[in-house]
């Protein structure tokens, strides 16, 4: 018997309703049983449950979230995942491909995001030492960006991520980026509704103050998160060091002294170019300001940062060299609120 079921409220009908629809392909447990042999491969595990690697009867390759005893999710959120990916179909969201409710069984199958989790990739996690390069790195956030951006303006009803971190940005094999993760993702209910009350939610380090005070989740709780996430991928940092306080902070910090080589990640060797990671820098700034109406919306981060990438598409991911010589006057240039 699954508790949440039986005490589950009347509007989890209408989404049962909507669950029949047949482009949502319900499988049994012993059908995931048999496409991930028996959850042979664990591909990582997070707040739902463990997720396991596996290949449908077509070879599609996918992902299965199963739900942990353990979650704090219950049926609601389940449900609010898959209605949530059910409704919305973007080249930058990581693709639905069914769910098991079975008895005590939850699960989703998502398509297999062959590279994992940029988050690993920054941290260098992988295992196979792989550095993301400038370029690529830019070309991440925008399309992450994209996927956020459509999320929050280009469906019925907005619909506010909640959980925006490195770990839910994952990478295909041609390393194109996707939004993963609606497990906490909240709908407007109507046109005039401005934000959504609910307990505090999202990740440590990630987390808008304005709605960790006030508990008022609204798109821009979306657009600071993000802000944390373009940070991370130029210094290649985590969100929150013990002693070294908020990423924020510590950018902050360094940018006073007008020098980007100061935030930019070791790891990229100085080969980057510096007008785009000075644009990267900006639009983070703007999307973690503590006042949230003053933050960007996700369409202007898109234009922002299609310009970054044009900067490095037109002069390339330059060296250490170059870098230093023009370091200083990019950052009077592009740094600043007028650069927007
Ligand atoms: N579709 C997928 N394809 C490939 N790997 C995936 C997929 N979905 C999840 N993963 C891997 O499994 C890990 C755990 O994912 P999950 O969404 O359960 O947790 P999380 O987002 O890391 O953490 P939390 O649930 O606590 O927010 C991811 O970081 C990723 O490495």
């Amino acid at each position: 018997m699954v508790p949440e079921l039986m005490s589950a409220p009347g509007h989890i009908t209408n989404h049962w309703d909507h669950l029949q629809k047949p482009e949502n392909r319900r499988f049994t447990y012993q059908e995931l049983e048999k496409f991930t042999e028996n959850f042979k491969h664990l591909i990582g595990h997070g707040g739902f449950g463990h997720v396991y690697y596996g290949c449908l009867e077509d070879s599609t390759e996918v992902a299965v979230k199963m739900r942990s005893e353990l979650s704090s999710h219950g049926l609601n959120e389940f449900l609010a995942e898959v209605q949530s990916l059910t409704k919305v179909h973007h080249r930058n969201l990581v693709c639905l491909v069914g769910y098991c409710w079975e008895k005590e069984h939850l699960a989703l199958v998502y398509e297999y995001m062959s590279r994992g989790n940029l988050c690993d990739y920054l941290r260098g996690k992988t295992g196979m030492g792989e550095i993301l390069n400038w370029k690529t790195r830019v070309r991440v956030a925008l399309e992450a960006a994209q996927g956020l951006d459509y999320l929050h303006k280009g469906c019925n009803l907005p619909i506010i991520h909640g959980n925006v971190k490195t770990n839910n940005i994952l990478l295909a094999q041609n390393f194109k980026a996707k939004i993963a993760d609606f497990g906490l993702s909240k709908t407007y209910h109507s046109d005039s509704q401005t934000h959504i009350s609910a307990a505090a939610a999202g990740s440590m380090g990630y987390i808008d103050p304005e709605y960790y005070t006030t508990g008022r989740l609204t798109e821009s709780s979306d657009v600071y998160s993000f802000g944390v996430v373009l940070l991370e991928i130029t210094t290649g940092e985590p969100p929150i060091i013990p002693e070294n306080g908020h990423i924020v902070q510590r950018v902050k910090h360094k940018i006073v002294s007008g020098n980007i080589s100061s935030v930019a990640d070791a790891h990229l060797g100085g080969a980057y170019n510096v007008s785009s990671m000075w644009k990267v820098v900006n639009i983070a700034m703007m999307c973690t300001t503590d006042i949230a109406t003053q933050r960007p919306k996700m369409g202007d981060v898109v234009v922002q940062l299609k310009e970054s990438l044009d900067l490095v598409e037109v002069h390339g991911d330059r060296g250490d060299m170059e870098n230093l010589a023009s370091d200083t006057m990019s950052s009077m240039s592009t740094f600043g609120p007028s650069a927007r």
